[in-house]
Order: C-alpha cells, then structure tokens, then sequence
C-alpha cells in the first residue's frame, strides 16, 4: 500500500486500475441526455438537403438585378412560390421571380435572393430597391455531409449533441452502459433525515451528495445505505452489493479504531494507496475487493465532495470512455487572501465570479471540511499548493464545480 502521495499520483493510480465499459445499449433521443455515445455517428443525410434561401424573398437570376435601387427598380413577373417544405417544381426563366421562404431550395435557373424588405409587390409582378444577393444562399451540406463523422465514441450527450444526432437522422443512439455505482455509508452516528436525531448524531448527507456526483458523471447511483461501525456488518454489506463497477464508501477510513473500512480492505482486499496529499480529503482511500474498485471517501461532508470531484468523477470517466475532461481549471484574481497548508496541496471553496476585469474568486469563509454550506456558498475550488498562501489580488488556479467553462 502506498501512503502520502501526491493527487497525481493518487489519479494515476485510480485511472491505471479500471478499463472502460465494452457494453452499449440503443436508446431513444429524448433518454440520451447524459449519456455517453458508444460508436462514431456519420451523417445520414446533407444539411442543408439542397441550395437554399437563407432569407424570405425572391428567387431571381442575380444578373437581371445588378442595376436596381429604389430610384431605378428592377420589375420581375411572379411565377411562384416555394415555401419550406414545398419546393417550386419549374424554371425561373428571364423576367421572372419566384417568392421563396427561409429554408425552401432555391429554384432552378434562379442563383440569387432579393430578401421581401428590399422590394414591393405590385399585382403579378416584383418591384427590386436592391441588387439579388447570392450570400443569402445557403449550400447543400454546409453544415452536415453525407457520411461525414461528426460526433465521437466518447461523446456526452448534451442537448446540442443530441439535437445534431437528430439533425444527421438518428431516432435512437447507441450509448455506453451506465455504471453502477454503490454508495454505502458508515458511522455509528450517522442518521437518515426523517429519523429523530440522538445527540451527537447527524444526518446522512453524504449519500445525497455522492447520488447527484455520480448522476452528473454519467453513472447510475445505487444507494446502499448505511452500515453501523460493526466489522460483521460491514462485510455482510459488502457481501450483498451485487453487480456494481466502483463501490463509494463514505466515513471508516481515517486513524480512529472504529474506521472499519480501512481496516476491513487492509485484511481483505487490496489498498492501492491510503492518504493523498491533500486538505480537504487527505485521508482517502483506493483498494479493490474482490475485483471490485472501491474508492473509500473521507466521512466529512467538504471532503467526501471535493474527494469524489478530484478522483471519483476522473474514474467515471474513465468507466465510460468520455472524452471531455473531468474538470478544468481557470485564472482568477483572489478578491480574499486563501490560507495555505505547509505540507499538502489544499482546495479552498471559493465564489467565482465573471467581472468586466476578468474572474474574481472570493472565500466562503469557514474552510472546515465539516462546513457543508461552504460547498453551497461557493461555486469553485481554489487550489493553492503545499505552503503556498496567496493574497489579495494574486493570480490564484480556480476549478469551478457545477458548470464547466
Ligand atoms: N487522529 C486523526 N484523526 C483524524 C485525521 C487524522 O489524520 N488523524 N484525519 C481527519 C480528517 S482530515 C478527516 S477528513 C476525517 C475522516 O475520517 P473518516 O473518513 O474516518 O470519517 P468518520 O470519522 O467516519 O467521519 C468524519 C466526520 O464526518 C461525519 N460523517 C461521516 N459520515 C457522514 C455522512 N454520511 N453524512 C454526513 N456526515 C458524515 C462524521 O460524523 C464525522 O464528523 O478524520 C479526521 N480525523
Ligand atoms: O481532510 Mo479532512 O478532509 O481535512 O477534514
């Protein structure tokens, strides 16, 4: 077992020991949100299908009208209309125009659009104000070509990626298999919301956060509930947790005699590594029981999210193959000094805010990692390396949470 590593190191080691998921499944459009595209997707049709107008207006031989203006107008014979949707099946021939609607093909023999502002109708006919501009057509497959790839293996599906499948002519996508992800929380003391709370109690809040994390990565939260700080329990628990990719513990895996979960993966599993150096979440945890991957979260509530943010998220990705990163960080000025620690890389909770000048991020105030409102004040993590402090002002490295830039 490796002790006191670096969060690099600690990442290295997580990313090392899990492969991607080989399973796919083909689901509607509308469930594909969050998921992840398993196979390239080539376009099954041009965008647009043919030359089309950009504008609404009038479909002409672009020749014909180079000379007009609103003191020398240029009339053309109306022969036709061609909406969107029902395109003019003839010719524009010389003298002749066609009234055409944003997204209809433009005409045969017509190479040009007068847009409708820049003309007055006038019984059959068209008055022209302004020279046909050939800019306002729109070429087929400037957007999408037949057989092109566009979106990739690895793809999250967002609305906009969704939407350009449904534009290429998918009904359904092939995604990656969720993975599924056991959240098993530990603590004698630890009690569900609902329950009367026994001084010195407090309420499970970490499951409820790791459940959004693991949703928002793009994996399926199974919820396994709480075992108390009994060894006998904690195996029959783990024993039962059926078919899952990566089990997240929270709480057991500090210094104290009761945490179980270091002490039951020392004697029956594998520690890759125990203790990373970091604040909050130093007291982490990587082993495999089982074949299983178990990523043992620190029972603080500030830790077990920045813990799960740093390595649980990555490992996800890893799971399903997602080739966005995890995170990113950002250049802030500090609107607040942030307090360093002398020996480990520290993430304080921050508010990152957009101003005229560039990003500011400012403390959430109280960085004990038992402060779980700091990770509702703040919007960001504000990282300062081992000894590092930074003052007012300074350039400080700042990963924003939530939303991704
Ligand atoms: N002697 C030392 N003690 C501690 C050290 C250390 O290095 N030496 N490290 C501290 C740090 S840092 C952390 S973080 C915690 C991590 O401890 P555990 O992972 O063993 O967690 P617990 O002791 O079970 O709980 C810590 C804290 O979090 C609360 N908690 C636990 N589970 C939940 C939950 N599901 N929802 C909400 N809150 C929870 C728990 O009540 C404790 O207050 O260890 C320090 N100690
Ligand atoms: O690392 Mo602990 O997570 O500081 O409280």
């Amino acid at each position: 077992m490796r002790q006191n590593i670096s969060v690099e190191d600690a990442l290295e080691s997580i990313l090392s020991q899990v492969r991607p998921i080989a399973e796919s499944e083909a689901v509607p459009l509308n469930q594909a949100y969050q998921r992840v595209l398993a196979q390239d997707l080539a376009s099954k049709v041009y965008h647009p299908d043919a030359d089309d107008s950009a504008v609404d207006g009038y479909a002409v031989r672009g020749e014909e009208t180079i000379t007009a203006s609103v003191s020398t107008p240029v009339r053309l014979e109306v022969v036709g209309e061609a909406p969107a949707g029902r395109p003019f099946s003839g010719e524009v021939r010389p003298g002749q125009a066609v009234a055409i609607y944003t997204g209809a093909p433009v005409p045969k023999g017509a190479n040009a659009v007068v847009r409708v502002e820049d003309t007055v109708r006038d019984g059959t006919g068209v008055w022209l104000l302004k020279p046909a501009n050939a800019a306002d057509i729109r070429h087929r497959g400037d957007d999408l070509r037949l057989g092109e790839v566009y979106l990739h293996r690895g793809a999250w599906l967002n609305a906009a990626r969704v939407a350009l499948a449904a534009a290429m002519g998918y009904p359904s996508l092939p995604v990656v298999r969720r993975p599924r992800v056991g959240i098993l929380s530990t603590g004698d003391e630890v009690v569900e919301p609902g329950q009367p709370l026994p001084y010195g109690g407090v309420y499970n809040s970490n499951s409820y956060a790791l459940v959004g994390q693991v949703q928002d990565a793009g994996g399926e939260p199974v919820v396994l509930g709480k075992v108390p700080d009994s060894l006998e329990v904690l195996k029959r628990g783990l024993a039962g947790v059926g078919q899952l990719d990566l089990l997240l513990t929270s709480g057991g895996v500090s210094m104290g005699k009761y945490d179980l979960v270091r002490r039951l993966l020392e004697s029956e599993g594998n520690i890759h590594f125990w203790r990373v150096k970091l604040q909050p979440g130093g007291p982490v945890l990587f082993a495999d029981y089982r074949g299983l991957p178990v990523l043992g979260l620190p029972g603080n509530p500030v830790s077990s999210m920045v813990v799960f943010h740093l390595f649980g998220r990555p490992l996800l990705f890893k799971l399903l193959g997602r080739t966005d990163p995890p995170y990113a960080g950002v250049q802030a000025a500090a609107a607040t000094a942030f307090g360093a620690n002398p020996s480990k890389r520290v993430y304080r909770r921050g508010v990152l805010r957009w101003t005229p000048q560039g990003f500011t991020v400012e403390s959430t105030g109280n960085q004990s990692s038992g402060v779980l409102r700091s990770m509702v004040e703040g919007n960001a993590l504000v990282v300062l390396e081992a000894g590092a402090s930074a003052k007012v002002g300074d350039s400080v490295t700042v990963i924003p949470l939530g939303f991704t830039i």
